[in-house]
């Protein structure tokens, strides 16, 4: 399946007022797309009121699109809290908005990021010969008789380290937000003014041949034993940025993709469709403010813990 493209505009139709979960994934993908794009009338401003790429009318779409489902949202939980007439939460309506649009980043930030990068880790596990050694260790800590947690990630380093090499490959933000330098500086022998607009380009720093060995093969062992982490600290790794505009959701982001990766592992044996081969499988970008697969991962599952553990 081919996901949101900058060519293509069409959306899902529910055909009423209520977001379908097709077109809360249709607004997902536009959002993140189109945050990405290369908008002419951004670096031309004299030529931004025509909109050539049509970028900015598909921004004020989906955006309205969004702010409405946001509201409705709010909206709900006004009335839910109204009837049972809990008045210390209930939400004013000037501050409707303000919720609304602050909902949406922690929405948007909280859940196409997080599948992103498991989609990846388990392609880049079905393309190289890895799987077993994260069977292994789970098999070994959790057993067969019980799903994953969260306190059992510190005694999973080798899922760790498939998340970090994923998140270093796959940089879901490539480049990280603008920052504006308020003095001038010299950073590595280049002068930068004050007032620049500077972009720090995430992607390329975790691609480097100057910091990484091999830094286009998937190997999670480089990350075992290793003291670079996610945090912010290794500037060679910024999949959450750093600083004081770095992701205020990324204890969380990240204990979602660890605990989610480790138990698609573990309760689930992957693999290709019949008659596929490994180098059939498309490693496609779409760049966007995110970077998911351009074609949907297509897989079959077989369950692997006992038939109660599935039942909810
Ligand atoms: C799951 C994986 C996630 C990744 C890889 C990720 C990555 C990022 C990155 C790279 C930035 C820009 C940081 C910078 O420029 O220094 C960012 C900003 C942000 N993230 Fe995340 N994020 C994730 C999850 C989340 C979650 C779970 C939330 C909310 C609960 C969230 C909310 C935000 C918000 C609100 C910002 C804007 C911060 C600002 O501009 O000051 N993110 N994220």
């Amino acid at each position: 399946m081919r996901r949101t493209s900058t060519t293509t505009t069409s959306r899902p139709n529910s055909g009423g007022s209520v977001t379908t979960w097709k077109e809360f994934r249709w607004m997902l993908d536009e959002l993140f797309l189109l945050n990405g794009v290369l908008n002419i009338g951004d670096w031309i401003p004299w030529l931004s009121w025509l909109d050539l790429q049509g970028y900015v009318r598909r921004m004020k779409r989906v955006g309205k699109m969004f702010d409405q489902f946001m509201e409705n949202v709010v909206e709900e939980h006004n009335e839910r809290r109204q009837r049972e007439g809990d008045a210390l939460t209930f939400v004013a309506k000037d501050m409707k908005c303000l919720i609304a649009s602050t909902a949406r980043d922690v929405v948007a930030g909280g859940t196409e990021s997080a599948a992103v990068i498991v989609e990846w880790a388990i392609s880049e596990l079905l393309k190289n010969p890895k799987f077993s050694k994260a069977t292994e260790e789970l098999d070994g800590v959790i057993g067969r008789g019980r799903w994953v947690t969260e306190k059992d990630i510190a005694r999973l380093p080798y899922i760790d380290a498939i998340v970090k090499e994923t998140m270093r490959l796959h940089m879901v933000v490539p480049l990280l937000s603008p920052r504006l330098s308020r003095e001038d500086a010299s950073v590595c022998g280049y002068d930068i003014p004050a007032g620049t607009r500077v972009l720090v380009n995430a992607w390329t720093i975790s691609r480097d041949p100057a910091l990484w060995d091999a830094p286009e093969e998937f190997r999670p062992e480089r990350f075992v034993g290793s003291e670079i982490d996610v945090k912010g600290q290794d500037f060679e790794l910024l999949p959450f940025g750093s600083g004081r505009r770095m992701c205020p959701g990324y204890s969380l982001g990240l204990k979602v993709i660890q605990v989610t990766l480790a138990n698609l592992l573990h309760g689930f044996a992957w693999r290709l469709p019949d008659g596929m081969a490994k180098e059939e499988l498309s490693m496609e970008v779409v760049f966007g403010l995110s970077t998911p697969l351009k074609l949907a991962l297509q897989t079959v599952v077989e369950r692997k813990l006992p038939v109660h553990l599935y039942s909810i």
